[in-house]
């Protein structure tokens, strides 16, 4: 039994190394931005260091779900420059977290997140400086939305600017009642540069995004569900829970199994997401190899399980 085990971990490891491993080949990398396009991950870390405040904070749960916390409540939970990189570093733990299953991203004291930090901003105003910061804010976005943990943005007061863009980076939108999305961008005479505008499109189409970003529209709970920014809005909380508690359960409904499978899920929808067919196939086909003859699938034939 003990060999058997220890067989099937060397063989889950071989296979899913090689498979999980082909697709972030195949999605060139982790990364969007290297070396090759001018960015140094160092100096700009370095940058952005020199603007402190707040925190990202990080909870790994034996539930299988984590919570990642964009934690500077005296400015509405903006991004300072050590958030950014504090995030990448969050990041970095969560792609190592094995034993993950579903991320829920909030913001500390009822508010979701007002973007980056104006002060931070207006220091590093010239295109060069602001070039850099948006290739690592896409380049740890893109890392978190690729993460294989099913992953949910709750979002409580507002989401603004780049707060709105980092609901995109989950795979859904859990709204408060009185919450708002709102891609302020326009009023800032800016467009989204965190990934936003890319996601966004992905999520409700074209013609919507040119909605939302044209007008800088505020999304409430109403809209956000009509035009599908919203997975769902939550309830008053003395029924049914904080609203953390809610979106646990939300999530656990999605995230119930062994983790290999449930990652194995995430993993063969976003590779649907992101590749071209024939290479989507290609994954899911590598993915499937994964979980074929695993202990879940084996112990789902030996139960003769039916699905009534
Ligand atoms: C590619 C990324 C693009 C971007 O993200 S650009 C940034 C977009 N975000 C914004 O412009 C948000 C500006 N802030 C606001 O509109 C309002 O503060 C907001 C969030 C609606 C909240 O309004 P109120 O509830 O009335 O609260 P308030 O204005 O008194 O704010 C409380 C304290 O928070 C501060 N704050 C809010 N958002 C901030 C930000 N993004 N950067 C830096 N500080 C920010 C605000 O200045 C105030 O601080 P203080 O109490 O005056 O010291």
């Amino acid at each position: 039994m003990v060999l058997y085990a220890l067989r099937w971990q060397l063989l889950k490891i071989s296979r899913g190394c090689g498979a999980w491993g082909r697709l972030l080949q195949r999605q060139s990398s982790r990364f969007v931005y290297s070396n090759i396009h001018g960015f140094d991950q160092v100096e700009i870390r370095e940058k952005l260091q020199a603007f402190p405040g707040g925190s990202i904070d990080l909870l790994k749960q034996d539930s299988g779900i984590a919570v990642l916390t964009i934690n500077n409540p005296s400015r509405m939970n903006a991004f300072s420059g050590s958030m950014m990189v504090d995030l990448e570093e969050k990041v970095t733990q969560l792609e190592n977290w094995t034993d993950g299953k579903g991320l829920i991203v909030q913001g500390a004291a009822q508010t979701f997140c007002s973007g980056s930090d104006l002060n931070a901003v207006r220091a590093i105003s010239n295109p060069q400086d602001g070039m850099k910061m948006c290739m690592f804010m896409q380049n740890s976005l893109t890392r978190l939305l690729r993460l294989p943990l099913i992953s949910v943005a709750l979002v409580e007061g507002r989401a603004l600017g780049g707060g709105a863009e980092l609901t995109t980076a989950c795979d859904f939108r859990l709204m408060a009642s009185d919450s708002v999305i709102q891609f302020v961008h326009k009023h800032m005479g800016l467009v989204p540069g965190w990934g936003g505008a890319a996601r966004l499109v992905h999520i409700v189409r074209s013609q919507n995004a040119l909605k939302l970003l044209g007008g800088a529209l505020k999304v409430d709970p109403k809209l956000g569900l009509q035009i599908g920014l919203a997975d769902g809005v939550l309830e008053a909380e003395d029924s049914a829970g904080t609203p953390l508690e809610q979106a646990e359960n939300w999530l656990s409904r999605y995230i119930k199994g062994p983790a290999p499978v449930i990652r194995a899920v995430k993993k063969v929808v976003l590779s649907g997401r992101e590749l071209p067919l024939s290479e989507a196939l290609r994954t899911e086909k590598d993915v499937f190899g994964t979980v074929w003859g695993g202990p879940a699938n084996l112990e789902a034939l030996a139960s003769k399980s039916k699905h009534k």
